[in-house]
């Protein structure tokens, strides 16, 4: 069972204990668009203690650019080489582990932050926000769904202008374009906002692996390579790590996975019974109310 941190001294002992700290971000330090309780407090003692920030998110609607005016907004210091995302991560495995070819395409599922992230590569793609394939077509009419052998890679993310042209777009080219990647950024089936919760990622690919009958490589949360890039660009120690999250199987299995200790936070997805059940998903090392306790210490 993780070890409830509740006292001053709990609190100090867990900042003394780590250098770097990885934040997860809806449900940890926002939700929407508001700052959740004290967690900007925390960040600035946390910096003002002399600790790395980083933060680690599986949303990719927005950039990583994107991410860094939101954080402006909301008066939380950050720098943009600390943000990463489930959409950047996906563009660099495609552009440094799968080697993307300059004359392929991919076709997205999702908003904006995977464009730009693939922008950011130099990689080409279609579909995403594209007005001509975000619209209704008529029942029965698959007129439009045409072939483009150009696609390699089908990339999926939370999408909240989903519609049955994409979905059999996207279906098509797996179907037909042999080696064509199905990738999706992350899974989460909910994400939190506005007082509650609403369909995430993982809800928006769901389609098409059952379509498809297979599921997509994964990139974001819970998989390694956001975090193997943090500990590769900077060598850090992986026992001085901490991950702070919301969400158990992508938050906490991420650090279970990577070795690195987690701490989970109870202002987002998941409570106590997902980690007290026996067949929990993922165990936190601790567990803390909320990200702004710590800042008593400051
Ligand atoms: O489906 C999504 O895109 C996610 O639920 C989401 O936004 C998670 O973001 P995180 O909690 O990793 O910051
Ligand atoms: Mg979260």
């Amino acid at each position: 069972m993780p070890q409830d941190l509740k006292t001053k001294e709990d609190y100090r002992t867990l900042v003394d204990r780590y250098d770097v700290f990885l934040f997860d971000c809806d449900g940890v330090i926002w939700e929407g668009d508001h700052v959740i309780g004290k967690a900007k407090e925390t960040l600035q003692f946390l910096r003002k203690e002399g600790k790395r920030v980083f933060f680690v998110t599986n949303n990719a609607t927005k950039s990583r650019k994107a991410n860094k005016g939101k954080f402006d907004k909301m008066g939380i210091q950050c720098e943009e080489k600390e943000i990463f995302t489930s959409a950047s991560a996906s563009a660099n495995y495609l552009k440094s582990v799968l080697k993307f070819p300059a004359d392929k395409k991919v076709y997205v599922l999702g908003e904006k932050g995977i464009e730009d992230e693939l922008d950011a590569v130099g990689i080409k793609y279609s579909g995403g926000t594209n007005p001509e394939d975000n619209v209704f077509i008529d029942l029965m009419d698959f007129s439009s769904i045409t072939s483009d052998p150009e696609v390699g890679a089908v990339l999926c993310g939370l999408d909240m202008h989903m519609n049955y042209k994409k979905y059999a777009r996207a279906f098509k080219y797996l179907r037909e374009n042999e080696g064509c990647h199905f990738m999706a950024t992350n899974l989460d089936s909910t994400f939190p906002t506005h007082g509650t919760v609403h369909p995430g990622g993982g809800a928006t690919v769901a389609p098409l692996s059952c379509a498809l009958g297979r599921e997509p490589l994964v990139v974001g949360k819970p998989e390694a390579p956001m975090l193997e890039s943090i500990v590769q660009t900077h060598g850090f120690d992986k026992s001085r790590m901490l991950m702070i999250g919301d969400r158990l199987n992508t938050d906490i299995a991420f650090g279970n996975k990577g070795s690195i200790d987690t701490l989970m936070v109870l202002t987002g997805i998941d409570q106590r019974e997902g980690f007290e059940k026996e067949d929990a998903v993922a165990t936190p090392t601790y567990v803390l109310e909320a990200l702004g306790d710590i800042s008593v210490l400051a």
